[in-house]
């Protein structure tokens, strides 16, 4: 469904975010991509999303493929109408607009009966988005405010969703609730996923395979289940676990590859 090869992301001309970066997402397929902060995360995300050039970045080399086409230079609609959606970091939504409001600007290439159902569906996979509807969107909790761009989303109708740190900020009990809609929304409407985390515990448990960014490389690759298991990859690539004294787990980066 989704391959992109060689993949090398400059920004002003200088700056070298991605440098040759491999990877693949196949049909109905769930893939995490990790990586600490700086590794190239979200300039991969904004390169797939077509939205490098409103971030003065460009590709230097490689090629992106999307439903077996290439689209590597495609811009954001085009790249949307073919199903390809990214959810970016920051939670980018109308924050002085209602819930309601977003989702009718999200679902602007609907007919109005298809927003009417798409809506109801949103509302009714999000019942607090509902009873929030009419309130500013700036004032919905980080967690409700994941879920609205969830839904925003969902009326674009993707085949692969792309979702750039949605744990970020986000209480324990909230990252668990994001990752089991993002799983349920998978199953049920057949999505794809490609899962951008630095959360790298609360990803594993949802997706397939994996992948590991560090300094714009992937340095490891594999199926997710196993990278758990791996007592080096979870201590050399996503840091070594450790009981605090107060029970609280932590995570210490214990090296670096590249
Ligand atoms: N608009 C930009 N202009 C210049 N350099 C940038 C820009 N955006 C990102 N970079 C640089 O590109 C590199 C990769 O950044 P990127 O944001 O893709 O990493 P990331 O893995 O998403 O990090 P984080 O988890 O902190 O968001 C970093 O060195 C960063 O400083």
């Amino acid at each position: 469904m989704l391959s992109v090869e060689n993949l090398k992301v400059v920004y002003r001309g200088v700056i070298l975010a991605l440098d040759g970066v491999s990877l693949e997402v196949r049909e109905g397929e769930a893939v995490a991509l990790l990586g600490p902060n700086g590794a190239g995360k979200s300039s991969l995300v904004r390169a797939l999303a077509g939205l490098l050039p409103k971030f003065e970045g460009r590709v230097l080399d490689g090629h992106i493929c999307f439903l077996g086409q290439d689209t590597t230079h495609l811009d954001p609609v085009r790249l949307s109408q073919m199903g390809l959606t990214a959810v970016l970091e920051g939670r980018p939504l109308f924050r002085y607009l209602t819930p309601l409001e977003n989702l009718v600007a999200a679902g602007h290439r609907l007919s109005p009966r298809e927003l009417k159902e798409g809506m109801d569906e949103v509302f009714a996979r999000f019942p607090r988005l509902f009873e929030r509807r009419h309130e500013q969107a700036g004032y919905l909790s980080g967690g409700e405010q994941q879920m609205l761009l969830l839904g925003m989303a969902l009326l674009t109708r993707p085949r692969l969703l792309v979702v750039d740190e949605p744990s970020l900020g986000l209480a324990p009990k909230l990252v668990e609730e994001v990752m089991q809609t993002l799983n349920a929304l998978r199953h049920e409407k057949g999505l794809s996923l490609l899962l951008v985390e630095q959360n790298a515990r609360a990803a594993l448990a949802i997706v397939d395979r994996v992948y590991v960014l560090e300094r714009g490389r992937v340095v490891f690759e594999g199926d997710a289940k196993a990278a758990m298991e791996d007592q080096d990859v979870m201590e050399f690539y996503l840091g070594k676990e450790e009981v605090g004294f107060r029970q609280a787990r932590r995570y210490r980066r214990r090296k670096r590859w590249v």
